[in-house]
């Protein structure tokens, strides 16, 4: 039987590319003989007489008709998606606005139509050149257009050409009363089946991938829900079940505001994007993080992560006792702290009583005073003390290293930054007591990053982004007029009034004369025993000229002065062994063994061209001691600008030839006897070559 012919006629070679492939996919042209014009070739390639004519569209209509054979049959084509582009565009979230792409704005409104008939949920927008582009559009679906995607398109999904539907055929092969039809039924619905096959492969793929899921969240430590962007809950954890005591998974497609306590909807409601917050519900305080969904640049709603703070501390506090254990801890007790003259009575029994507080307490005396050694006692008879004591010295760590040793870092914080970050002395104090010595010296950026941790109790580690809640005692304090530096605006007066709740005023020791006597003896025992050799005591004009003095490195210094003569005194002390008193000192050196030895290290001083520097380290540490950044500023107030290599060089020097003590870290540096008695020799010569 001879073929009949069928004649597709469109505008576009492509559509009519697509059709020939789908005759052959389908099996139509061992039926029919296909023919294909594009309209502009109608003038001189006539359609066959008999053959039926299917156009592309029914616009085009008029511009054939003058082509049409007499008699000839026209019908036009019924279009529909081709069904690989179903997978594709079911990837696409419902909701999202998409673009539609194509080469007329016919053409796109068409495929916008087809797509909403095929139960396509996104916000369509048509979009064809010179056609306005709307913002803020990240997706396009082009059916063979992608040519003219705009660039600032994220995603393109290119379904291809509408295929010709299964209705049209049936047309095609009624108008000839071809009974083949069921065959092209067949083949169309085989590749259904393929579609349906791979999508159901898909989502059995997914319930997969979504129960592997469900068992990971099930067994991390945070309860996690996760709630749509209308607040209903799509995910939620046992341990969020558990935690906020609901009936159980039941409450999955629940709105949040239905199930949930009310004030856990209140802080979901107040709480920012990827934010942190310490929260109290039912009496408990939660750790609560809140972060957004986000796929496509599109909203898709909040994830919970909430943890009993109680937990969380309790992991940190592990850890944390692992630290304390390397000597985070506070050696001294009231026990250690002498001095029994009415007025330091007072301020033992003051401070005695507020170590049961947990309030801030500023300790102010001068230098000397036993504000560190108090700052420990007070830490020892409060109910932290069996967690870490820390103290920081701001005096004695330079600006730059400060803020990091403080707060910590995470790692990639700065170059050098340690891998794995860095604990800072605020989280190792935590449950314990931080000791902020020398307070008055802190600068004004760490004094706005301490007044923030003092109002909040949470850090956050430099280069880190996650707040940490700290529970801390705070002690601090100074030998600087806090009041006076905020007067002239080196002080934040905030901070101040945070620091100064529980002020404690140690007094200095020539305002408590009846206490040296006593003191003295204390230290006396104390060297004695620590140098095995036996007591030695003060006779009356030498305590009385201790009396006089006025010891501005106060009870530091008295303690220097009694090791100093437990060295150089056999029996008893008198006032030509003091060596604070000018007078005496050369008899005072001149007793002694050192002689020979400070005349030979004078000489090498000289020689190198250090002495000055060297008696002015000295006679700095003899009057306070301490670390060597504090040191070094005290140097340049005396016109010595020694730099940290410099300082650090003299001291090994000093150290080197018995002058001074260096201590391990924060300890800083002492005065040996050797250096008082150098210092006095030196002052002694200098004097003699002022006479001369
Ligand atoms: N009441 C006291 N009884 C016994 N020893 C004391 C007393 N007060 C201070 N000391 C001793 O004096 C020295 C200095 O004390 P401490 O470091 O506590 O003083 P400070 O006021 O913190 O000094 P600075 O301001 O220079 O840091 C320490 O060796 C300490 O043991």
């Amino acid at each position: 039987m001879e073929k009949k012919t069928v004649t597709f006629v469109a505008q576009m070679d492509e559509f009519l590319q697509s059709v020939v492939s789908q005759c052959h996919e389908l099996g139509v042209s061992q039926d029919f003989h296909i023919e294909g014009r594009r309209v502009d070739q109608l003038p001189y390639r006539p359609i066959a007489e008999g053959s039926l004519v299917v156009l592309s569209t029914k616009r085009i209509y008029s511009q054939v008709e003058p082509y049409l054979p007499p008699g000839s049959k026209t019908i036009v084509a019924k279009r529909m998606l081709p069904y690989h582009s179903l997978r594709e565009m079911l990837e696409i979230p419902p909701g999202v606005k998409v673009l539609l792409v194509s080469d007329t704005a016919e053409t796109a409104e068409e495929t916008i139509q087809l797509l909403i008939a095929s139960g396509m949920d996104f916000e369509l927008y048509p979009y064809y050149p010179g056609a306005y582009l709307p913002p803020d559009i990240e997706i396009a679906v082009t059916p063979g257009e992608s040519e003219h995607v705009p660039s600032s398109i994220r995603k393109v999904v290119d379904i291809g050409f509408r295929i010709i539907d299964l209705s049209t055929w049936l047309e095609i092969y009624a108008h000839f009363d071809n009974d083949h039809f069921h065959k092209v039924t067949a083949r169309a619905v085989q590749s259904l089946i393929y579609i349906t096959k791979e999508l159901n492969n898909e989502i059995i793929h997914a319930r997969l991938l979504q129960m592997y899921l469900e068992g990971i969240v099930n067994r991390i430590e945070d309860a996690v829900i996760a709630l749509d962007e209308q607040e209903v809950i799509r995910f939620i954890n046992q341990k969020a079940i558990d935690t906020l005591h609901l009936p159980g998974l039941g409450v999955q497609g629940e709105k949040a505001a239905e199930c949930l306590p009310e004030d856990f909807i209140e802080t979901v409601r107040e709480c920012g994007e990827n934010e942190e917050q310490l929260v109290d519900w039912g009496g408990r305080t939660f750790f609560f993080r809140k972060m957004h969904i986000i796929m496509e640049g599109r909203y898709l709603g909040s994830l919970l992560l909430f943890r009993k703070a109680a937990e969380i501390e309790k992991m940190e506090h592990d850890y944390r006792i692992r630290l304390y254990s390397k000597g985070l801890v506070a050696k001294y007790s009231f026990d250690d702290i002498h001095g029994k003259s009415p007025s330091f009575q007072k301020v033992i029994q003051l401070a005695k009583k507020m170590s049961r507080s947990n309030s801030t307490i500023l300790l102010l005396g001068e230098t000397g005073t036993g504000k560190e050694l108090l700052a420990q006692a007070i830490h020892n008879a409060s109910p932290r003390k069996r967690e870490p004591f820390v103290g920081v010295n701001f005096a004695a760590i330079s600006e730059s290293l400060l803020e990091s040793e403080l707060f910590g870092y995470e790692e990639g914080a700065f170059t050098g930054a340690r891998k794995g970050g860095h604990i800072g002395w605020f989280e190792l104090a935590h449950k314990g007591t931080i000791f902020l010595d020398e307070i008055g010296d802190a600068s004004g950026a760490i004094q706005n990053r301490l007044l923030r941790v003092l109002q909040e109790r949470q850090i956050m580690r430099v280069g880190g982004n996650k707040v940490i809640p700290v529970d801390i005692r705070v002690v601090a304090a100074t030998n600087q007029d806090l009041q006076q530096m905020v007067k002239e605006g080196k002080f934040r007066a905030d901070l101040y009034y945070r620091l100064n709740i529980l002020p404690i005023h140690l007094p200095p020791l020539r305002k408590r004369v009846e206490d040296i006597p006593w003191l003295a003896d204390e230290f006396i025992r104390h060297y004695c025993l620590d140098l095995r050799r036996p007591p030695f005591t003060l006779s009356g004009e030498a305590l009385k000229a201790m009396q006089e003095y006025d010891w501005p490195g106060n009870i530091r210094e008295l303690e220097n002065v009694v090791e100093y003569l437990a060295h150089v005194v056999e029996e008893e002390v008198h006032v030509h062994h003091l060596p604070f008193l000018q007078e005496n000192q050369e008899l005072v050196v001149a007793a002694e063994e050192y002689r020979e030895d400070c005349i030979a290290l004078c000489q090498e001083y000289e020689r190198r061209g250090f002495l000055p520097e060297m008696t002015a380290i000295l006679q700095e540490l003899s009057i306070a001691g301490g670390g060597r950044y504090a040191l070094q500023e005290q140097l340049r107030a005396r016109g010595f600008n020694l730099s940290t290599q410099q300082l650090r060089y003299r001291f090994k020097l000093l150290q080197q030839d018995e002058l001074i003590y260096v201590g391990k870290g924060r300890q800083g540096s002492a005065i040996s006897p050797q250096g008082e008695a150098f210092l006095a020799y030196c002052h002694h010569a200098k004097a003699r070559e002022g006479k001369r």
